[in-house]
Formats: C-alpha cells, sequence, structure tokens
C-alpha cells in the first residue's frame, strides 16, 4: 500500500475495530484519532456537548502531520465528517484515501450503547450523523456497509483499495 487511510465515520460506527484489523491485514502502522484529542475534547464529549470546528482544528493538523509521516502505509482511524476536515488532512497528505464506515443509526446506536466504558455518550450520536457529509466522488476513497462482520468489512477494504494486496 503506497498510501494512508483514513477510516471514517460517526462514532460508533467500528473506526477502531476495522482500523486496527485493517492495519494488522496490510501490514502497516496503525493510529486512533481518540488518542490524538486533548483533554479539554475529551471532557467536552464526555459532559455530552459535541465538538465545533475549533475544537476539531488543531486535533486534525495533529492527525495531518501523522498520516504526512506514513505517506508509504498506515491506518488512521478518525472520523473525518466534513469534507472540509477531509481537505485539511488531504492537505498534509495529498495521497490518503478514506474508507467511510456507513450504517444506519439503529445499528451504530446498538453497537456503541454496548460498547462499555467509553467515554463518547450516545446522547452525541445524532449530532455525529447531523455532521457527518459523506464522500463524494472527487475523493478517494470507498464507502462500505457496517452492517457486516469485521473480517468480511477488511476484506472489502483490502480487495477495492489500491495497492491494497501488495503488502
Ligand atoms: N462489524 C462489526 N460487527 C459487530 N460489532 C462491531 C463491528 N464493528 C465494531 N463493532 C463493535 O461496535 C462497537 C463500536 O466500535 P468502535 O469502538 O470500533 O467504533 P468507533 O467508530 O471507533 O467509535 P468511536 O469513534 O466512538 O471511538 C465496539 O463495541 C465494537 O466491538
Ligand atoms: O469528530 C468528532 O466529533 C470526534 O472525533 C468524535 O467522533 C470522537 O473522537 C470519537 O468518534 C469518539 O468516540
Amino acid at each position: 500500500m503506497r498510501s494512508p487511510v483514513v477510516v471514517m465515520g460517526v462514532s460508533g460506527s467500528g473506526k477502531s475495530t476495522v482500523g486496527a484489523a485493517l492495519a494488522q491485514r496490510l501490514r502497516v502502522p496503525f493510529a486512533d484519532a481518540d488518542d490524538f484529542h486533548s483533554a479539554e475534547n475529551i471532557a467536552k464529549m464526555s459532559a455530552g456537548q459535541p465538538l465545533d470546528d475549533d475544537d476539531r482544528r488543531p486535533w486534525l493538523e495533529s492527525i495531518g502531520v501523522w498520516l504526512a509521516e506514513h505517506g508509504d502505509g498506515g491506518v488512521m482511524s478518525c472520523s473525518a465528517l466534513k469534507h472540509e476536515y477531509r481537505d485539511r488532512l488531504r492537505g498534509h497528505e495529498p495521497s490518503v484515501l478514506f474508507a467511510h464506515l456507513a450504517g444506519s443509526v439503529e445499528v451504530i446506536a446498538r453497537r456503541q450503547a454496548s460498547r462499555p466504558g467509553h467515554f463518547m455518550p450516545t446522547a452525541l450520536l445524532r449530532s455525529q450523523f447531523e455532521t457527518l457529509e459523506p464522500l463524494t466522488s472527487d475523493e478517494r476513497g470507498l464507502t462500505v456497509d457496517v452492517d457486516q462482520s469485521v473480517d468480511a468489512i477488511v476484506d472489502e477494504l483490502v480487495a477495492s483499495l489500491p495497492n491494497g494486496e501488495e503488502n
């Protein structure tokens, strides 16, 4: 794989789970954007308040730096909800590919609710869906249905990503 991949989608869509499995399959480094949040951002989300553009700006910058450092391969799980956020990441690393884990509110809410000990409250899922701008045809990447097993999602990603089988 010559391009880094951002596994994107709303909270609970499976970014961390699928991203880690994809990185393992491709034998490239993995990072989770949840680990790049400031303490202030974590506190805000934990208190049930969605992040805004200002909160996300420095966070996206740090993710862009990681992507640029992994221009020859890496997987980053990051919500990347808006087209302009993805533009910012592409500004750091133009080769980046986006894999959108898409699904219904019902399926994702169920998964999010059954996940213990995570800082993200289920109440924020609505704002995540409201903020989400799916990939457009000018963006390099693909959209995968989350209503299937993690292995099936990873198989689909590896088969569809350019150079995915090379690693
Ligand atoms: N394809 C799948 N099938 C069944 N369960 C899944 C699948 N993908 C993820 N899960 C489960 O759904 C929950 C949410 O997944 P995960 O934490 O990976 O999502 P996320 O998008 O990284 O969330 P967040 O952005 O809030 O950290 C977890 O409990 C995970 O084990
Ligand atoms: O852009 C955002 O609002 C954030 O990235 C959130 O999506 C969280 O980081 C994450 O998904 C929480 O679990």
